[in-house]
């Protein structure tokens, strides 16, 4: 059994249909990813799932019992982040934290050792004593997640944490959540950053006007949106014979197998190269050295070549239709 399973789950908000018949289930120790464009339904769906808002229908059953029937039980075991949380302005990062663990019911020794154990695993402890308002906006948003971890909560339900935040912010955030899933906690987030999600999580889930268009890791995803491939980038140095290679070369492109798509750009040649689903890194790497094999033995002035594999965001932009509810 799954710590969460979501199961039919719709928020109608008179007219519209914000969240509409989604279904998931999320395990301890795992991070899902929740991905869709703005207003597909992820923050409804996330309020729901930290019992701020009952869903018109639908089930949602935390470590075995209903959350929509008794949110109370439910939120001793849920940590929740808003998108916009606030820190209070004339407080220091102790004050703000031990505040929280009050409200959260832990008294005495407890609560210092929650309080401690949070500022250690968040890294604030040298800035115990610093007023929360001088804070960056990634240690700020350290503070809220220690916040949401005060009460040792097996479910965290985190939207968008990485939103504004810089690289090695985001790469601070991605090793504490990883360390939270090898705790045991189950991490639901969500994110328009979709190669950062890719990076972090277990499995994903892609959202879109409320409604779950496919759900499976990331490499599931591919096959299942796209195909296995890789994206190659091909210039010429064209010399006396003009744009004419470039049209050679995008004919030649166009007679092997795996070429769908070649467009040509400022930069060179846009080539989408797809393979078998389930085919490996290396067998890309193969498909498309043949590929500059064949371009070079049919003398094309080849001066730079490169190939990405595909990853989330062609996956995304594959699923998803970029329809906005
Ligand atoms: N309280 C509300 N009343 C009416 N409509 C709402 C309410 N909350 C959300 N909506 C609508 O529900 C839809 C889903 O919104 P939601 O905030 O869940 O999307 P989101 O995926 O989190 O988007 P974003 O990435 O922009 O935060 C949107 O069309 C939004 O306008």
């Amino acid at each position: 059994m799954s710590l969460l399973e979501v199961k039919g789950l719709r928020r109608d908000y008179g007219a519209l249909r914000a969240v509409d018949d989604v279904s998931f289930e999320l395990d301890a120790g795992t991070i899902l990813g929740f991905i869709g464009p703005n207003g597909a339904g992820k923050s409804t769906t996330m309020r729901i799932l930290a019992t701020l808002d009952a869903p018109t229908q639908g089930e949602v059953l935390l470590d075995g019992r209903s959350l929509v029937d008794a949110p109370d039980q439910a939120r001793p075991l849920i940590g929740y982040m808003p998108d916009r949380y606030g820190t209070y302005d004339d407080v220091t990062v102790w004050e703000f934290l031990d505040f929280f663990a009050r409200a959260y019911g832990l008294k005495g020794a407890l609560r210092r050792q929650r309080v401690a154990s949070v500022m250690d695993f968040t890294g604030l402890h040298p800035l115990k004593d610093k007023l929360t308002s001088a804070l960056s906006k990634g240690m700020k948003q350290r503070v809220a997640l220690g916040r949401t971890l005060l009460h040792d909560p097996k479910l965290l339900i985190l939207d968008e944490p990485a939103d504004g935040l810089d690289p090695r912010a985001r790469i601070e955030l991605r090793e504490l959540l990883r360390a939270l899933a090898d705790q045991g906690k189950a991490v639901l987030i969500s994110s328009h950053i979709l190669t950062e999600l890719a990076e972090i999580c277990d499995t994903c889930a892609i959202i879109e006007q409320g409604r779950l268009l496919a759900t499976g890791n990331v490499a599931e995803l591919l096959a299942r949106s796209s195909g296995n491939g890789a994206e190659l980038l091909v210039r010429l140095a064209v010399g006396a014979e003009g744009d004419a290679a470039y049209a050679r070369a995008e004919r030649l492109l166009l007679e092997q197998p795996g070429i769908g798509q070649v467009t040509q750009e400022a930069g060179g040649l846009r080539v989408r190269l797809t393979l078998e689903p389930g085919s490996t890194l290396a067998q890309v790497d193969e498909a498309a050295a043949r590929l500059l094999a064949v371009l070079v033995m049919a003398g094309v002035p080849v001066c730079a070549f490169s190939h990405r594999s595909l990853n989330l965001e062609d996956a995304f932009m594959t699923v998803t239709k970029g329809r906005v509810a």
